[in-house]
């Protein structure tokens, strides 16, 4: 089975309780059961994991193109300033591999700050504005890229 990375970003583990007027009640550790559960119906392993360090989502960027693993990448806050991640990011895509840019809100509708992402020019595509389905979605785009290869 393909496996891909679900990476999150800084304060992403606060979900269930962080803002859940923008972000919604769903926890990280319910959203990564329903990645697992929405990559198993599209044949798809989906390996979930959140971080605060910029170094290390760096290094999961690295390990995806060693395996060859797509990516399904929420940035969080690293999606406006990171140009560190941003450049790991395109190690990935450049390896032909999927970059999917998720959000579960829309950065465009929101502060001026989050209406620049350093990550999106090298991503293959982005999602943003559907909260938990941002992630659904992308694993979907994952999935069609993967399987008409
Ligand atoms: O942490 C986040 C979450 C976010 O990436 C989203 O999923 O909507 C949007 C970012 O601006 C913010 O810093």
């Amino acid at each position: 089975m393909t496996t891909v990375l679900i990476a999150n970003g800084p304060n992403l583990s606060r979900l269930g309780t962080r803002e859940p007027e923008k972000y919604g009640t769903t926890t990280l550790d319910e959203l990564a059961a329903l990645c697992m559960q929405w990559g198993s119906e599209l044949g798809l392993e989906a390996v979930v994991r959140q971080s605060d360090d910029e170094a290390t989502m760096v290094g999961w960027m690295h390990e995806a193109v060693d395996a060859g693993w797509s990516v399904v990448l929420n940035p969080a806050a690293f999606t406006h300033y990171s140009y560190a991640l941003r450049d790991a990011c395109a190690l990935v895509s450049s390896a032909g591999l999927a970059l999917v840019e998720v959000h579960l809100t829309n950065p465009h509708a929101r502060e001026e700050f989050r209406q620049t992402s350093v990550i999106s020019g090298v991503a293959t595509g982005t999602i943003a504005g559907f909260g938990t389905d941002s992630y659904r979605l992308g694993l979907e785009a994952v999935a069609a890229r993967v399987h008409e290869r």
